[in-house]
């Protein structure tokens, strides 16, 4: 069964929104492990839009399953926020500055060189490394070759195409998961995943070791509880 990791960025940008620490961000965290959350993940942006990088810090001292920074490791800052806070796991995302959302994956061919560089700096500090890559064929096989131990699998255009045509939508990703299975590559999975997709994606991805949500999974909350809403997507993960 595919871990959930609950992506707390929203949560940061209710506190944000008047300046106060509520909701408090430390707090709603533990709540959503014992609510069953089996990891946090947090996108911490150089704008500081909502995960600010002294909740990094604060989180750290606190999350008792898997911690998950997310970020641009060619932002010097991120590189030394994540290793001062030797997470569980990083996941290096290509978002440029100004970016309202993370929208596209790793070159892997291109950047090559790059990431082989960068992904062993976190290794050797014992930090295990993902990086966000399209359900590109070309791109997986690339990302096998820079050493990374995971791939996470950038799902929003499966989520934008799976209402109109599901068996389209999930069959690049399911072709994507088969490769990186052959090559040994763990693999995540994140973005605008929801509780209408999510059970059919965990299905028809082979290997799929965990996802990472957290917009639609807020706003579920509003309406169900947060207790239930995480209860709620851990069921279509079963
Ligand atoms: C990498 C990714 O797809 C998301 O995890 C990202 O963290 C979303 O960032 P925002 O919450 O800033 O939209
Ligand atoms: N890596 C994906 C993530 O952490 C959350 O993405 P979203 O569910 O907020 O779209």
């Amino acid at each position: 069964m595919a871990r959930l990791s609950v992506n707390i960025n929203k949560i940061a940008t209710l506190r944000n929104s008047r300046g106060g620490n509520n909701p408090n961000l430390v707090q709603l965290a533990k709540d959503c492990e014992r609510f069953g959350a089996q990891g946090i993940t947090v996108h911490p942006r150089p704008d500081e839009r909502h995960i600010r990088y002294q909740d990094v810090y604060d989180l750290k001292k606190i999350v008792t399953t898997e911690f998950n920074i997310e970020g641009n490791c060619q932002e010097e800052k991120f590189v030394e926020l994540v290793l001062a806070n030797e997470p569980e796991q990083v996941t290096l995302v290509p978002d440029a500055l100004g970016q309202i959302t993370s929208n596209h994956g790793w070159d892997t061919v291109k950047n090559q060189d790059y990431l082989k560089e960068i992904i062993p700096v976190f290794q050797k500090a014992g930090i295990r490394v993902s990086i966000f890559v399209d359900p590109i064929v070309e791109m997986v096989e690339a990302a096998s070759t820079t050493g990374t131990d995971r791939i996470e699998l950038y799902t929003e255009a499966y989520a934008q195409q799976y209402l109109q045509n599901k068996e389209a939508a999930i069959a690049l990703y399911t072709a994507a998961a088969q490769v990186a299975q052959k090559l040994g590559l763990g693999i995540n999975a994140g973005h605008d995943l929801d509780l209408d997709n999510l059970q059919y994606f965990a299905e028809n991805v082979p290997g799929l070791d965990e996802v990472s949500i957290g917009h639609a999974l807020i706003t579920d909350a509003l309406y169900y509880g947060l207790e239930n809403t995480i209860q709620m997507y851990l069921r279509q993960l079963r």
